[in-house]
């Protein structure tokens, strides 16, 4: 059967609990993902425990964002390790991620437009005015010009963004919760199933999936409901 388009965020605190959800999960699904709290604790060496001996594809979420330079060096220093993507902010700008696409051309840079935690209020506050469709559109169209080939938006914004930057583009969305989870510090989700109708190619699930007291059975459950609605 062929894994699901699920990222599972492996947020744990110690390696051996993000290596067991790792085994658990990969046989439902396409990627595991590794962000800052496990790379900040056990740095590159956590890429290898999590790939395991399935050679799952690695999402390795550090959302990059500083001066160009900076940034490519970044890039440059976790391209070795052959992540399948690596995240910058968009708001760092064109030619950051132009130095990110640079620095690791055998990766797929995502640039994350407006963090899903993130809900119109909290917009306003950074001076992001009117509704996050707006910005999360400006972003995208400004990261696929500078070479970006995948995008992170939220659910809500998926269909805009697909409009505007077309196919091709690779659509990632976290502020993903099956019916009736609990939505957490999330700001704009929306379900597995209506991500996907709506042009996500990867839902990034996280505690929905690596909160269960069987963290594989719920990556299947979320996978075989994703068959069903297509
Ligand atoms: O806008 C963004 C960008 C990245 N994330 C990351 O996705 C997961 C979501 O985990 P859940 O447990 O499913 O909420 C997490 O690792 C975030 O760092 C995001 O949520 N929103």
């Amino acid at each position: 059967m062929t894994p699901a388009p699920i990222a599972v965020a492996l947020d744990a605190p110690d390696l051996e609990t993000a290596a067991r959800w790792a085994s658990l999960v990969t046989p439902h699904v396409s990627t595991v993902k590794v962000g800052l709290e496990l790379y900040l604790r056990y740095g590159p060496d956590v890429i290898a425990s999590v790939r395991g001996a399935s050679g799952v594809r690695v999402f390795l979420d550090l959302k990059l964002h500083d001066i160009p330079n900076t940034v490519s060096g970044a890039a440059r220093a976790v391209a070795r390790l052959r992540p399948a993507i690596l995240t910058v902010h968009a708001g760092g700008g064109p030619a950051m991620i132009r130095a990110a696409v640079e620095a690791a051309p055998h990766t797929a840079i995502a640039a994350v437009t407006v963090l899903t935690s993130l809900d119109e209020a909290d917009l306003e506050r950074i001076g992001l005015r009117g509704p996050a469709d707006d910005a999360v559109r400006r972003l995208a169209a400004l990261s696929v010009e500078a070479g970006a080939t995948a995008l992170v938006c939220s659910p809500h914004e998926v269909s805009a963004v697909r409009r505007e930057v077309g196919d091709g583009i690779t659509l990632i969305t976290p502020g993903v919760r099956p019916a009736g989870a609990a939505v957490q510090d999330q700001a704009r989700v929306a379900t597995p199933e209506q991500a996907l109708a709506d042009g996500a190619d990867l839902l990034v699930i996280g505690r929905p999936i690596t909160g269960s007291p069987d963290p594989g059975a719920a990556a299947a459950a979320i996978a075989a409901s994703l068959r069903r609605a297509s």
